[in-house]
């Protein structure tokens, strides 16, 4: 039996990650030690033996140069590339650009966390005279305006996610062998509570860390038959542990 594979690896770390900002749609670089990490994840990839014929991301610099680092370093540089916005982080809203522990300290600390990992509860919404709302951003410019969010829970952005993962990155597995996805903590939480049929109340528990890849396996019927993080596994749980917390 032909197992295929999906990897997911969330974007390195962020400038934004680094000085524990909000960061949803906004477009921050990557840190010289999520750049690091990210040509780690491509080592990982490869002393597993893994291979892609293909590579999806987002619309976002984080997860595109990861993405690169990653095919750089497997020597997969030349894979057809997909981007699309659906695969962009959760929209945090008003919240973009806030210091996470700070506004904890504002609004509490069960509020925020209401706000980063319920399934229901999105932030406060920009405004819509909000430079920031991405209605005025060229690169959404071929979006249908009304699909475009100011904030969304991570039901909104499970919504928006899952016709770009019915229509075209599902699919794109029964024809190609193993598929790699580098993306977003929220969106990638979207993905994996799709495909292991988290329940709204569960998902609340998982925090993806930066650049581990994180692996499933399907059977020939596209069944997910397996799934693992790459690294040492106590490493991955402090990882997840930080990730979680917002100081
Ligand atoms: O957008 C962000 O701030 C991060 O990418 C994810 O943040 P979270 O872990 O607070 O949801």
């Amino acid at each position: 039996m032909k197992i295929k594979k999906l990897a997911l690896v969330r974007h390195g770390e962020s400038i934004w990650n680094r000085e524990n900002r909000f960061t949803g749609w906004t477009d921050v670089d990557l840190t010289a030690e999520g750049v690091e990490e990210s040509y780690r994840a491509g080592d990982m990839l490869r002393e597993e033996g893994l291979t892609f014929d293909m590579a999806f991301t987002s619309y976002l610099k984080r997860a595109i140069k990861s993405l690169d680092c990653i095919l750089d370093r497997m020597n997969l540089d030349w894979i057809p590339v997909e981007k699309s916005w659906r695969l962009n982080e959760k929209h945090y809203g008003a919240l973009q650009g806030l210091n996470k522990g700070e506004t904890a300290d504002r609004y509490g600390g069960e509020l925020v966390q209401l706000w980063r990992r319920s399934y229901n509860t999105p932030p406060e919404p920009l405004t819509e005279d909000d430079p920031r709302n991405p209605r005025f951003d060229i690169r959404y410019r071929d979006v249908p305006p009304d699909d475009l969010p100011l904030s969304e829970s991570l039901k909104d952005t499970i919504n928006r996610l899952m016709p770009y993962w019915n229509d075209t990155i599902f699919p794109s597995l029964s024809e190609r062998d193993n598929i790699l996805i580098v993306a977003h903590g929220n969106s990638l939480r979207g993905i994996v509570k799709h495909l292991k049929n988290i329940s709204d109340d569960d998902i609340a528990g998982l925090n993806l860390p930066t650049a581990i890849p994180y692996i499933f396996e399907f059977d020939s019927d596209l069944k997910v038959v397996n799934d693992y993080f790459l690294g040492n596994p106590e490493e991955i749980e402090k990882m997840m542990k930080e990730t979680a917390s917002v100081r």
